[in-house]
């Protein structure tokens, strides 16, 4: 990147929202529930091409087809998981201009003096903080980390990293750093406590642990399967159109290795979930494009149980802070994105209203807009809360209850894998998650 700024959404992207599809013949069919090609699919998030800017009545018509067309699928019942959030390290040296989560990893170095706001966890702590919250009623740990340079699969993968001798694999030994990590297999082992279902492992930090191997992504995933890892949270998908991640985060795995990870981790038998990370330099075809790529996945895998937008939060985040971008998305965007993901992805049962992303009110009217899963109670948050977020970092079954009624649907816990609910009864005297290996219906805060 040159040091000149390129002037906010001034970005020449070869891939453009143009079509020769019409917004009335788009709508027409998505009514009718037929599959939308990528044109439909730009005709409808941009309330049509003809025209500048979005058009509040047909966005109006995009919205109440997406309502509608949930309704159809899942019925009146908004999903929630009990969960737990349990970030391992910010140590990442993988530069991604819209994260501002990470924090350099010689700063984690024994020989650095000066203070930082990172941490690091072992395993036995990871099992604590876990065993803790399983203790308090959660069903399922959530976990996403920096790619820590002393992060490796296992012993073995030490071993090989240890005897190469090259220099451009990301590598150093937990030795030189104030705090061991361990490593990825030990971790997910020591989260793996008392029953709890282990949601962890995005495509980049199975990346980061083949690293310098020759091994496939399927016999990274198997390993970490043994080791008791339960399903795959798809994230660092951001947008899966390389000119777009050539911007936003070039250090990053290409959007076929990312695809090829994800597939590999359903050939092994896991859950996945998939994301897109929109609100930033990409345009509508980008948005589109990255919807047809996980439509296909699914096609090929049957994996993924939820889709989950992510809206870009730019605050306190370098591409915000380079003026590469004005801000993310506006509201109208923001429920585009949800009612086009719920009308494209015609084999993905469950589209996700992230709290995190959309606060309370802005995440309850996606729920109106094609949604029908509002996230889980997470109990700690460190992503959006770094990048400048400020919709807190945690939501109580009774919090639930009283949102999802008070919009009129019924509010259901859930598994990880959406195969167990139970309806939540908003007028009971006590309110808390039932579904946990230890959970007794006690509130969780
Ligand atoms: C912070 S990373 C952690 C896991 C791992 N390092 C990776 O990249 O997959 C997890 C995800 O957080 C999301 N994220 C990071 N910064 C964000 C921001 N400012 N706004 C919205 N989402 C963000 C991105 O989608 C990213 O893939
Ligand atoms: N489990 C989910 C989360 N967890 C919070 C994330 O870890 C993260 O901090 C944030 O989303 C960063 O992008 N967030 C969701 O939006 N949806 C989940 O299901
Ligand atoms: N892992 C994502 C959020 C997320 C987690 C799990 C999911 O299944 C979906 C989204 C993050 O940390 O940003
Ligand atoms: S998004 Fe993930 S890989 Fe990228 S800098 Fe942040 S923590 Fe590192």
């Amino acid at each position: 990147m040159s040091d000149a700024t390129p002037p906010a959404g001034g970005f020449e992207f070869a891939q453009r929202p143009v079509t020769d599809q019409s917004f009335e013949n788009a709508l027409a069919k998505a009514r009718a529930g037929e599959r939308l090609s990528v044109a439909d699919g730009v005709e409808l998030i941009t309330t049509g091409t003809d025209t500048a800017g979005i058009d509040s009545r047909r966005k109006e018509l995009v919205l109440e087809a997406a309502d509608r067309r949930r309704a159809e699928v899942v019925g009146e019942e908004v999903t929630f998981v009990a969960n737990l959030n349990n970030n391992v390290t910010t140590a990442c040296n993988t530069g991604c201009l819209f994260c501002n989560f990470k924090d350099r990893s010689e700063q984690f170095r024994s020989d650095y003096q000066a203070e930082h706001g990172g941490f690091t966890k072992t395993p036995s702590e990871s099992r604590d903080i876990v065993s803790d919250a399983l203790d308090r009623g959660i069903y399922e740990v959530c976990s996403v980390s920096g790619l820590h340079p002393a992060l490796a699969l296992d012993e073995e993968h030490i071993e090989i990293l240890e005897a190469s001798g090259r220099g451009d694999l990301n590598y150093r030994a937990a030795g030189e750093y104030d705090t061991d990590p361990g490593t990825y297999c030990e971790q997910i082992r020591a989260m793996n406590v008392g029953g709890v279902h282990v949601h962890s492992m995005t495509p980049e930090e199975a990346y980061h642990a083949r690293r310098g191997t020759d091994w496939s992504y399927e016999e990274v995933f198997g390993r970490l399967k043994e080791a008791g890892l339960d399903s795959v949270p798809g994230t660092a998908a951001e947008i899966l159109v390389d000119e777009v991640r050539e911007v936003i985060c070039p250090g990053k795995i290409g959007s076929a290795e990312w695809l090829e990870a994800m597939e590999a981790a359903a050939a092994v038998g896991l859950g996945t979930t998939a994301t897109i990370m929109y609100g930033h330099v990409e345009n509508a075809r980008h948005r589109v494009e990255h919807l047809r790529k996980v439509r296909d996945l699914q096609d090929r895998t049957d994996a993924i149980t939820e889709f989950v937008p992510l809206s870009f939060v730019h605050e306190e985040t370098p591409l915000y802070d380079r003026g590469m971008v004005a801000g993310g998305a506006s509201p109208a965007e923001d429920e585009l994105m949800i009612a086009v993901s719920r009308l494209f992805l015609d084999n993905v049962e469950h589209i996700q209203s992230s709290w995190v992303k959309y606060g309370d009110s802005g995440g309850l009217k996606m729920l109106t807009c094609g949604a029908d899963d509002f996230m889980g109670t997470i109990l700690s948050e460190e992503i959006t809360k770094r990048a400048g977020g400020g919709y807190g970092e945690f939501r109580s079954v009774a919090e639930y209850a009283d949102m999802i009624t008070a919009i009129g649907r019924t509010p259901v816990e859930r598994s990880t894998d959406y195969e167990r609910r139970r309806v939540v009864d908003p007028d009971a005297d006590v309110l808390g998650p039932t579904l946990g290996p230890r959970a007794d219906g006690t509130p969780l805060l």
